[in-house]
């Protein structure tokens, strides 16, 4: 039996750049992982099947799921013979821009290559794994890394400063497809500070990455659902050094350097926020 641990991602910066002829957007964002896991076990089987157990209302156990998604492609791709029965435990809240899916797709990739001893490397499982998500390459090494193309062209970062997170995901959900159709790229809108994110990384300063921050979807999210404004004006009232919505939402998160300075943020989210969780990044 194989376990993989998922962990979650939140964006630094998320900057679209255009819109390209294959109608995804050119992006490029800085994503970096947390400690909220969702977490796998990988088991051989004697007949040819994908099985998937999850035990989640809103979790399809079929070809739906990027994790079923993933396992088939690895069959394919390397005409493995034997099925597999994947047991997934969701921590990671679902449709909430932190990468959830795709985690678990790319926790897939690294053990089926371990289970059945493939001899991939991590960049042939990234290289593969942009057939069934732009999120996926990234998720499949995790750490940090600034992502270009739609998401898959990586070159990995150091690890940011160590940082409480707060994350805060309003009981809605939100489509991605719909968040990028929403959004008009425009020469007049706010300039995303990825290189300043990158110095900061670099550089180990805390106080410049909190300055650093950037989401080019969060106005086009926070149209759709003002809320997401009200849980940012909550955190900031409370003393968070740092808010940005991830991904294309809903969940804000947002940075603190004390513990305390966290946990009260946290208490002031109580009564607004049902699903509130207070993380360390990871890096
Ligand atoms: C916004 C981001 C930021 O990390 O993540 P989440 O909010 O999903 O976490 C990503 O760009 C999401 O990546 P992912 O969720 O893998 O997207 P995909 O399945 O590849 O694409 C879903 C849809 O989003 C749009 N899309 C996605 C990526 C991209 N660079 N440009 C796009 O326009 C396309 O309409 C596509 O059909
Ligand atoms: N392994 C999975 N975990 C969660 N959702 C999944 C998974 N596979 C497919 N989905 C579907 O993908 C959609 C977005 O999932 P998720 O990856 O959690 O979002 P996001 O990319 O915004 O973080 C959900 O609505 C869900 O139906």
């Amino acid at each position: 039996m194989i376990y993989e641990k998922a962990p979650a991602k939140i964006n630094l910066t998320l900057d679209t750049l255009y819109k390209r002829e294959d109608g995804y957007h050119e992006v490029e964002m800085i994503m970096t992982t947390v400690d909220l896991n969702d977490r796998l076990t990988l088991e051989k089987r004697k007949d040819k099947k994908i099985v998937l157990k999850v035990e989640h209302r809103y979790v399809p156990t079929d070809h739906r799921n990027l994790a079923y998604k993933a396992a088939k492609l690895m069959m394919d791709r390397y005409q493995i013979k034997q099925g597999v029965t994947i047991t997934l435990d969701k921590a990671i809240p679902i449709a909430a821009g932190l990468a959830g899916g795709s985690s678990d797709a790319a926790a897939t990739l690294r053990g089926m290559n371990r289970l059945f001893e493939l001899g991939l490397s991590l960049e042939e499982l990234s290289e593969l794994s942009a057939e069934i998500g732009s999120d996926i390459p990234f998720c499949v090494y995790g750490k940090t890394a600034l992502c270009k193309g739609r998401g898959e062209k990586l070159t990995p970062l150091p690890k940011p400063p160590a940082a409480w997170v707060v994350l805060a995901k309003p009981d809605i959900s939100v489509s991605t497809a719909d968040v990028y159709g929403a959004l008009k790229v425009s020469s007049e809108d706010k300039k995303i500070p990825t290189t300043q994110c990158i110095e900061a990384l670099e550089t180990g300063d805390y106080q410049l990455l909190i300055n650093s921050l950037g989401n080019t979807l969060e106005k086009v999210t926070i149209e759709m659902h003002p809320v997401i404004q009200s849980l940012k004006e909550t955190m900031q009232k409370a003393g968070i050094d740092a808010t940005m919505m991830s991904g294309s939402g809903p969940t804000v998160y947002g940075l603190a350097s004390k513990e305390r300075q966290a946990k009260s943020v946290v208490n002031a989210l109580k009564g607004c926020c049902k699903e509130v969780y207070m993380i360390r990044l990871l890096g």
